[in-house]
């Protein structure tokens, strides 16, 4: 099973420019988490901090015990083989075959001989359906390739924790489809830890058990993938939208004149840019048939179950929808049965739980839900 990673306080910044503050959310083991956001947030500069590329200024980032944050260069050596890391453009080496790119990092941090290296070396390769692609330089093959070719190589020292910078950048739709298929499938084959950086919105929908979105240097929401599917944060709903209506702008925050014009704009009929309004909870992307069951849903279920009282409605209801008919039943819960409890008789968060985020995974800003008024249907 992968490792789990807990970010506690987390905080970055170059020189006087703070790139997020406060971060704080915990990537559950074997888990798939997305990490959404504008461009310029620091979604890269997050990833980096994870694997102590970059060091934060304040807070933790624990992984099996050892604070990446604080700890020695010796122990953050040892920690950084736990992780394996897809970069934007695959950082393969030009001059090296792809089989030699896939060996490098078995040749430079094991003693392993190269018969074993040869059997780990095709073995990924199969992973990601790069057989026969061995002697290509990567200048000969496409963009998805060479992304396949690069995790690949993250994965040939068995990591438990996997990042992935965008792993769709430069690719188009469909490759990208099978690049989404390909993650949840490594996950299902290695039980890995996995967190994808991207503003990819269908990625974003089908692939995670978890999202997260970083917008104004913090995180806005982290939990369930229910929760921001669902959620009418505005913020969330205009980039899960690809929507120009809304608080994102061009240089990331609008003002509010700008936003009064745009509104103005549209109520007088003029078309915003987006092509899609998908609103609620899309299936998530399924092994490929024959691959073994993902673990991490098997444990999620559980998870996401014993924190379900804590929320949104709309999640609840998600979650509860997405279950089997069996699965509904072992937990005692059916669609829609939460708008027929009375008001009084619902549990709810306490307001500790909302503001400090004992949550579990979730992280649900004080502003987005609120527990329902005596007689408002819909909530716990
Ligand atoms: N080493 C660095 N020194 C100074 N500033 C940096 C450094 N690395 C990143 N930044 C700044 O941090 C901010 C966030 O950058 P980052 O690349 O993490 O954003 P991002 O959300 O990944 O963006 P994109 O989606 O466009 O890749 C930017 O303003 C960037 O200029």
């Amino acid at each position: 099973m992968g490792a789990e990673v807990v970010v506690e306080g987390l905080t970055k910044s170059f020189g006087r420019q703070t790139i997020w503050r406060d971060v704080t959310l915990t990537l559950p083991p074997g888990e798939v988490s997305v990490m959404l956001g504008p461009s310029g947030t620091g979604k890269s500069v997050f990833l980096k901090s994870m694997i102590g590329l970059l060091k934060p200024d304040r807070g933790r980032c624990v992984i099996n015990g050892v604070d990446i944050v604080s700890c020695s260069e010796h122990k953050l050596y040892e920690v950084r083989k736990l992780f394996g890391v897809l970069f934007q453009d695959g950082a393969l080496f030009g001059s090296m075959n792809l089989y030699d790119n896939v060996a490098f990092p078995l040749r430079e941090h094991t003693k392993k001989s190269e018969t074993e290296i040869k059997r780990i070396v095709l073995e990924k390769m199969e992973m990601v359906g790069l057989t026969g692609a061995e002697k290509k330089l990567p200048g000969e093959i496409s963009g998805g390739m060479r992304k396949r070719a690069g995790l690949a190589r993250a994965l040939v020292l068995d990591p438990e924790i996997i990042l992935c910078d965008e792993p769709d950048s430069g690719l188009d739709p469909v490759r990208t489809a099978y690049l989404s298929q390909l993650l949840i499938d490594l996950n299902a084959q290695i039980d890995a830890t996995i967190l994808i950086v991207t503003h990819n919105i269908n990625l974003a929908r089908t692939v995670p058990d978890n999202l997260g979105m970083l917008f104004r240097r913090e995180l806005i929401m982290f939990g369930p993938r229910e929760v921001l599917l669902t959620s009418e944060e505005p913020v969330v709903e205009q980039f899960l939208n690809g929507r120009r209506l809304g608080p994102i702008g061009m240089s990331e925050e609008k003002d509010v004149a700008t936003m009064a014009a745009e509104q103005e704009l549209a109520d007088a009929g003029h078309h915003d840019g987006s092509t899609e309004d998908v609103r609620g909870v899309v299936p998530q992307l399924q092994p490929t048939p024959g691959l073994p069951e993902r673990q991490g849903v098997r444990r999620r279920k559980d998870r996401v179950m014993s924190i379900l009282h804590t929320l949104p409605p709309a999640a609840q209801e998600g979650i509860i929808e997405s279950l089997t008919p069996e699965d509904q039943h072992r937990y005692n819960v059916r669609p829609h049965m939460f708008a027929t409890v009375p008001a009084g008789h619902r549990p709810s968060p306490s307001p500790r739980d909302r503001i400090t985020g004992d949550l579990g995974v979730a992280q649900v800003p004080q502003t987005q839900w609120r527990p329902p008024a005596p007689g408002e249907g819909g909530g716990v």
